[in-house]
This record gives structure tokens, sequence and C-alpha cells, in this order.
């Protein structure tokens, strides 16, 4: 499929998403560095991305005018001031507002912008640095041509789904928030294994390996976790030892009320005045 030509990206906001997006549009090839531009308060903090290729800038303004593509990257407490700023830049013809921003709706980005621009809610995870991300989609008002141009950017960097914009702050918990509650578990995997026997570096390695291993066996396979389960827990073995204490003292339990508050906490995030 031929996707429209939208050539040149603004970021405003480039801290940790916003410059994991840059570096995975970049390696993807789909946006050459030169065509993306950052902004960011102090632009002294992005000197090694100039150095690279990508434009940098602390003018959301002349940066936004210049785009297709406005991508919305700043926490959702400054995101106010940067719409209040950009608003008469906002050529309805021509720009596409991308917002990766917890707890904002499609609709308060247009009550604040132009009530006819098109808004596409999207949230990646950091791994789109690496093109690894589960990005969820939600369209917003946004016409088929750029749904498929979103889409096909997303599926670039990763994997994307489109849902229900009631979702997004399932979505953030899930796969945004996830990337730290699997890290965090991988950490914890790690310095079990120092106990048992291993430096530190190696433990971190094995332990990551394993977790990919996993992932892989349900992403590839489209198996079940508890099947796969099945198979390593050998009939009064080690490993059901391990895993029966592990419930005992609520893993199973903690990652789902975490996930619980983290939804609840991203829907909270966004004070519209
Ligand atoms: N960090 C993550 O894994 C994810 C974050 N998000 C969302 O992305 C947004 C940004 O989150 P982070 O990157 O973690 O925060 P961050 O604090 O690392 O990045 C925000 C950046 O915006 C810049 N900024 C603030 N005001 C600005 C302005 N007026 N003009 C230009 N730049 C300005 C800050 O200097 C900072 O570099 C949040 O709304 C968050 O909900 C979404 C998905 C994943
Ligand atoms: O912690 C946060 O609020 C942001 C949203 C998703 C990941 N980081």
């Amino acid at each position: 499929m031929d996707f429209k030509k939208s050539n040149q990206i603004a970021i405003l906001g480039s801290g940790n998403i916003g410059l994991s997006l840059a570096k995975g549009l970049a390696q993807s090839g789909l946006y050459p560095a030169s065509s993306i531009t950052l902004t960011r308060r102090n632009i002294e903090a992005l000197d090694e991305y100039k150095f690279q290729g990508f434009q940098v800038s602390a003018d959301n303004v002349s940066a936004s005018a210049q785009a297709d593509i406005i991508v919305l990257a700043v926490l959702p407490q400054q995101l106010n001031q940067v719409l209040d700023q950009i608003a008469g830049q906002i050529d309805v013809s021509k720009h596409l507002i991308i917002s990766v921003i917890s707890g904002v709706s499609c609709e308060d980005i247009r009550n604040r912008l132009k009530k006819d621009v098109q808004v596409v809610r999207v949230m990646p995870n950091t791994a789109i640095a690496i093109k690894q991300s589960m990005t969820c989609i939600s369209v917003g008002n946004a016409s088929q041509e750029n749904i498929e141009l979103v889409k096909n950017i997303f599926n670039t960097v990763g994997i994307c789904v489109v849902i229900n914009e009631e979702l997004m702050t399932s979505a953030t918990a899930l796969c945004a928030c996830g990337v730290a509650f699997f890290l965090r578990s991988i950490r914890a995997a790690s310095q079990g294994g120092v106990e048992v026997g291993f430096h530190a570096g190696e433990a971190l390695k094995m332990a990551a390996q394993t977790a990919k291993g996993a992932a892989d066996l349900l992403l590839q396979l489209a198996s079940h976790p508890e099947h796969e389960i099945d198979k390593v827990t050998s009939p009064k073995g080690c490993t059901i030892a391990g895993l029966n204490e592990m419930e005992h003292n609520g893993f199973s339990s903690a990652m789902i009320k975490g996930i619980k508050l983290s939804a609840q906490k991203a829907g909270e995030l966004y004070d519209k005045d």
C-alpha cells in the first residue's frame, strides 16, 4: 500500500519517550534523522542528537509550523502550555497530531488546539528505541489515510494494535508501564541468581535471556503460559517448589494489583484546566 508522504516530524518534548521514538524512527529508515525536529526547553541536553543529524530546537512554534506530523511527548502537566503555544500554527489541512501523553483524550487536545484538527492517541513503550515497542493506537478523528500512515509508522518500530480510546489508560499500564514491571522481575530473578552462586553480571544476562526465551515461546508458538509452565514443572521437582513459594508470597497478585493501580493513576494524570 502507498502511504501519504509526510516528510517532516516535530517531536515536542524530547525526554525519555520522545527520544526513544526518534531513535526508533531513524533506525527504521522510515524517517531519517534530518526529517525529525526534537524540541526541549534546554536544547544543550540534545547535543548528542544534533550531532547524529536530528534537528533540535527550543521553539515549539516554528518546529510545528515546519512539520507535517506533530508528536506531543511532554508530561501531562506540561501539555496545556505547549498546546497554547502552538494552537495558532495549526493548519488543519496539513497537520496530523500524534499524542503519546497518558490520560489525555483526543478530544481534550482538539478542544485546546482546533476542533477539527486530526488527532491520534498512541501509547508506545521505551522499547521503541530498538524497534520492539508494543504500541496501542486509538484513531480519534483521523482520516483512513492517516490511520494507515500511523499504523505503518508504529508497525515499523514494533507491533501496533488499534484499540478503543476508553482502553488507553489500561494500555498505558499493561504495555508502557509494563516495561518497568518486567524489568523489575528480571532484576529480581538476577538477584536470586546471585544468591545461588552467580556473579551479578552473568546472573543478569542469564535472567534476561531466560525471560526473552519465555516470551518468545508465547509469541512464536502462540502458546499459553500455563501450557509452557506445565512443561517445566516436573513432578515433585524444584520448579513447582519455587513457583508455589512465589505464589504464596503474592507474585501474581502483586503484578495484577500493580497494573490496576497504574491504570487508575494513568487516568488521573491530566488536569484539563
Ligand atoms: N516514559 C515512557 O515510557 C512513556 C511515557 N509516555 C508519556 O510520554 C510523555 C513524556 O514522558 P517521559 O518521556 O517519560 O517524560 P520526560 O520528562 O522524560 O520528557 C518530557 C520532556 O519534555 C520536555 N519539555 C517540557 N516542557 C516542554 C516545552 N514547553 N517544550 C518542549 N519540551 C518540553 C522536558 O524537558 C522533557 O525532556 C508523558 O506524557 C508520558 O505519559 C507514554 C508512553 C511511555
Ligand atoms: O510513568 C508514567 O506516567 C509514564 C506513562 C507510561 C510510562 N511512563
